[in-house]
């Protein structure tokens, strides 16, 4: 209105999400803003239940302050303790969609050090994006740093921030996001993901059982996604086959797929305590997190070396073939912008986050697709219509199949690999008409969000055609987040959409997926989302 739209400065001082206090100016709204997305008739998102009552307390039009948001216990030592006690890491998706069903759509949470305010409805998480500045900062997985500080390791963009975090990240996104470093690498991915399926035949028609040279074969495809994920990461980033579809695949790969897990697993419960504490007294949690990083680091290591000879000497003897492309590694090093330390660090970071990420959801994929065989017909039907026009080009097959595209959106819906987003405004915003600092943690809850009747009709069908037609209204395009958002988004989101799909997309051209069990799965939490026993599945060949 015109009464608040001359805003006022005022000097604040504010309450950081490690604690530290300091003096911000922070740009403060007059007396009638509203929360951020409520709408002038008094509608909000979905419309109905607690989440208006929320709002409707507001009758004095007074933005309240930080102290009032609803939290869950203001000793963070306390909460540690529950956490630990009711192994509240494993299940902190779970935690939070019921926190959220008490407590309405924001909620103050500090676990032993660390605090943060949690929102889930589109139209808040959007106010957020607002004011996540030019240098987007998320929550510091400070095991990751104290690991490379304890080594002398350097940081890759995903630890680093400010104008060293732009850097990394401009010369990244040239070999990984844009849609010229796409059409690069999609002819690789789509090679893995054909072999892997010429793979899972041959399995198929040695252990399956049928007749007439149609076999059927139930077993857990878990192992062999990661193999896959595995497989095709080295493609890309080093421009290598390490062929983990043959009968022996090495074992020091699968020691890398056992090293990323224990990273991932030996990660949260060390968020919550400082990690140089625990380096002191030698806990053999740190220990065993440690030596998960270094192992990873020595992989990435040895197969850079081995990038670099290759490069070095196919340069020196003059045979590198004018457009041959050579991985993200090779494009990094010909192009020279980042130092060999600062590739390593970035490429390490890059293999740490590529396998687990991809793996994790295209099990969760298989099985809905094949528990939902009417949505599997339908994506069948297009990804056949489309691939039989493509002539065998990858990206003009992935164009003509949206519902594919959608299918995997609509899996990362339900299952998110990280289950929140996190930023730190860099001004101070008012969410759900409560005053939150510039500084302070927020969290975009993607698991309870995913999963909301305020923001998903019948949330919990696994219905890829919702993401499909445009869709407007309050926080819209802030419903479908797995990637995160904006500058800081997932690097690495091209390289694992089209993995994802292309695979899809084989392994639909080739069986028919069913289920020997339609319960739902349960889920657990290490860094990532994962199923607590991988999923069984029945492939057919068509
Ligand atoms: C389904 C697969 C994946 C999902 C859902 C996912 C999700 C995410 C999310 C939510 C973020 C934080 C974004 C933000 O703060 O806005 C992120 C960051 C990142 N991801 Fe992924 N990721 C996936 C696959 C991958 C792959 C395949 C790679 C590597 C090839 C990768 C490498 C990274 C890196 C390096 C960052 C840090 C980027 C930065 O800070 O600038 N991710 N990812």
């Amino acid at each position: 209105c015109v009464m608040c739209a001359s805003a006022c400065l005022r000097m604040s001082v504010v309450q950081g999400m490690s604690g530290s206090r300091f003096v911000a100016f922070a740009q403060q709204k007059g007396l009638c803003m509203t929360a951020a997305g409520a709408v002038v008739d008094g509608n909000v998102e979905g419309g109905k239940g607690a989440l208006k009552d929320v709002r409707k307390r507001d009758v004095d039009g007074r933005v309240r302050s930080f102290e009032e948001i609803p939290h869950t216990g203001r000793n963070g030592w306390i909460n540690l303790v529950k956490f630990w006690r009711e192994n509240r890491f494993q299940q902190l998706h779970k935690h939070m969609e019921q926190t959220f069903n008490a407590l309405g759509p924001i909620y103050r949470e500090t676990v032993g050090t660390l605090s943060s305010v949690n929102i889930l409805l589109p139209s808040d998480i959007s106010e957020l994006f607002k004011s996540e500045g030019l240098h987007p900062r998320r929550m510091t997985l400070q095991p990751w740093a104290t690991h490379r500080e304890i080594r002398n390791h350097r940081k890759g963009l995903f630890l680093k921030n400010g104008e060293e975090w732009r850097s990394d990240r401009l010369q990244l996104n040239k070999e990984v996001m844009l849609s010229e470093a796409m059409k690069r690498f999609l002819p690789l991915l789509d090679d893995v993901a054909k072999d892997f399926c010429r793979m899972l035949q041959g399995k198929v028609e040695r252990d399956g059982r049928g007749k007439e040279s149609k076999s059927t074969l139930t077993f857990d495809p878990s192992p062999d996604l990661f193999r896959f994920a595995l497989e095709a990461s080295c493609h890309v980033i080093y421009g290598e086959r390490i062929g983990l579809f043959s009968s022996s695949p090495s074992l020091e790969s699968q020691k890398f797929i056992w090293a990323v897990e224990r990273m991932l697993t030996t990660t949260p419960p060390l968020l919550y305590i400082p990690p140089r504490l625990l380096v002191q007294v030698g806990a053999s949690l740190w220990t065993q997190h440690a030596t998960a990083w270094d192992h990873i680091f020595s992989h990435a290591e040895a197969r850079i070396q081995k990038a670099y000879q290759r490069l070095t000497s196919s340069q020196g003897r003059g045979s590198v073939t004018k457009g041959q492309y050579n991985g993200v590694l090779g494009q990094l090093m010909e192009k020279g912008q980042l130092s060999l330390d600062l590739i390593k660090a970035n490429i390490t970071e890059l293999m740490a986050g590529g396998v687990d990420t991809t793996a994790v959801p295209l099990q969760f994929a298989l099985f809905e697709l094949g528990r939902n065989p009417e949505v599997q017909d339908m994506v069948r039907q297009q990804v056949r219509t489309s691939w039989a026009q493509a002539g065998g080009d990858p990206r003009k097959a992935l164009q003509g199949a949206p519902l594919l595209k959608a299918t995997v959106k609509e899996v990362l819906r339900l299952y998110p690999v990280g289950i929140t987003v996190q930023r730190y405004p860099v001004t101070d915003i008012v969410l759900q008409n409560y005053h939150i600092p510039a500084g302070t943690m927020v969290q975009a809850c993607l698991y309870p969000m995913g999963r909301s009747t305020q923001v998903f009709e019948d949330p919990l069908r696994f219905d890829p055609g919702r993401w499909l037609g445009s869709r407007r209204g309050d926080g819209a395009g802030f419903r479908s987040l797995s990637f995160g958002f904006g500058a800081r988004q997932c690097v690495g989101r091209r390289i694992a959409e089209n993995e994802m799909q292309l695979l899809l997309m084989h392994i639909l051209l080739n069986f028919r997926l069913s289920v020997p069990s339609s319960d739902d799965l349960k889920t657990n939490l290490t860094l990532i989302l994962q199923p607590e026993t991988p999923p069984k599945i029945t492939f057919s060949q068509l």
